[in-house]
């Protein structure tokens, strides 16, 4: 599903948009101790694209992920997954639109302790009182090595292996955007250059839409596009990163910044 209808006025080289920022604020607090984590921010994901987040501590980049994800409420402005405004729904609508349509991925992989890998994959399934695809499902078994693991618990694999049943699970329904926040964080590095190629494997190979929290340029170098965020803002963008332009981008808004 390439190509496009004709009729919008987007660039014949840009995919069509998973989800959409639009002049997003957030707003912790009120007074003299509000904090403005976001300031405005306008963005679009493209489908089919992995797109990495960065920013120095404190610039929103989790704030900006959880609006984008409908885990938080906006302050201002609004989120489009698809063709729905996030920021338009109630909590119920919200639980179910995540659910049915957004997948996860977390630094501490968020596993069931009790549960096998394949039952911890088919969960979202379960919850959603949806039938587990056996072909999609096959194929994500496949593409990330899990088939000899399926009846393991957690506590018997390895970090890497846990954040590729995690990555199965948050792909598992087939959601229109996955978001991943520091996917990487607590895996070595060889685990970790595991898990990222699987993401963009995802990305290239299964046609899923995937928005990654980073700190590490090494990881986002594996992206398709770089978003830096400095001061609850977007302060530039990277296209087809190398894990050096992604430094020179962090370095120049340290510069600018000057309180990095
Ligand atoms: N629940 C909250 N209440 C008050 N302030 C908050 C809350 N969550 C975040 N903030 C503030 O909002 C700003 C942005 O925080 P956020 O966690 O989005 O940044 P970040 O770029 O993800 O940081 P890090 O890289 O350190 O995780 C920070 O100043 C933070 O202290």
């Amino acid at each position: 599903m390439t190509a496009g209808p004709a009729t919008t006025t987007r660039p014949a080289s840009a995919p069509p948009t998973a989800v959409r920022a639009v002049d997003l604020h957030k707003t912790y607090g009120s007074g003299a101790v509000a904090v403005h984590a976001l300031r405005g921010v306008d963005l679009s994901f493209g489908a089919g694209r992995l797109t990495a987040i960065m920013g120095p501590s404190g610039s929103g980049k989790s704030t900006l992920m959880h609006l984008l994800a409908g885990l938080d409420e906006a302050t201002g402005g609004e989120v489009h997954l698809g063709g729905t405004e996030l920021t338009a729904l109630d909590d119920t609508r919200l639980t179910l639109l995540r659910r049915e349509r957004v997948g996860f991925v977390f630094q501490s992989f968020n596993l069931l302790p009790m549960y096998t890998a394949e039952q911890n994959i088919t969960l979202p399934c379960e919850l959603a009182g949806a039938t587990v695809d056996r072909a999609w499902h096959d194929t994500l078994v496949d593409t990330l090595g899990l088939a000899d693991r399926l009846t393991h618990r957690p506590a018997e694999l390895s970090g890497g292996q846990q954040q590729r049943v995690a990555i199965a699970r948050a792909l598992i329904t087939r959601p229109e955007v996955v978001f991943a926040d520091e996917p990487t964080g607590n895996l070595d590095s060889r685990a970790g250059a595991e898990v990222l190629s699987f993401l963009r494997t995802s990305v290239r190979e299964l046609g899923q839409t995937v928005v990654m929290v980073t700190h590490d340029p090494t990881a986002a170098a594996y992206a398709d596009r770089v978003v830096l965020l400095a001061d609850g803002q977007v302060a530039g963008e990277i296209t087809d990163p190398t894990p050096e332009s992604v430094l020179t981008g962090l370095d120049a808004l340290r510069g600018e910044g000057g309180r990095g």
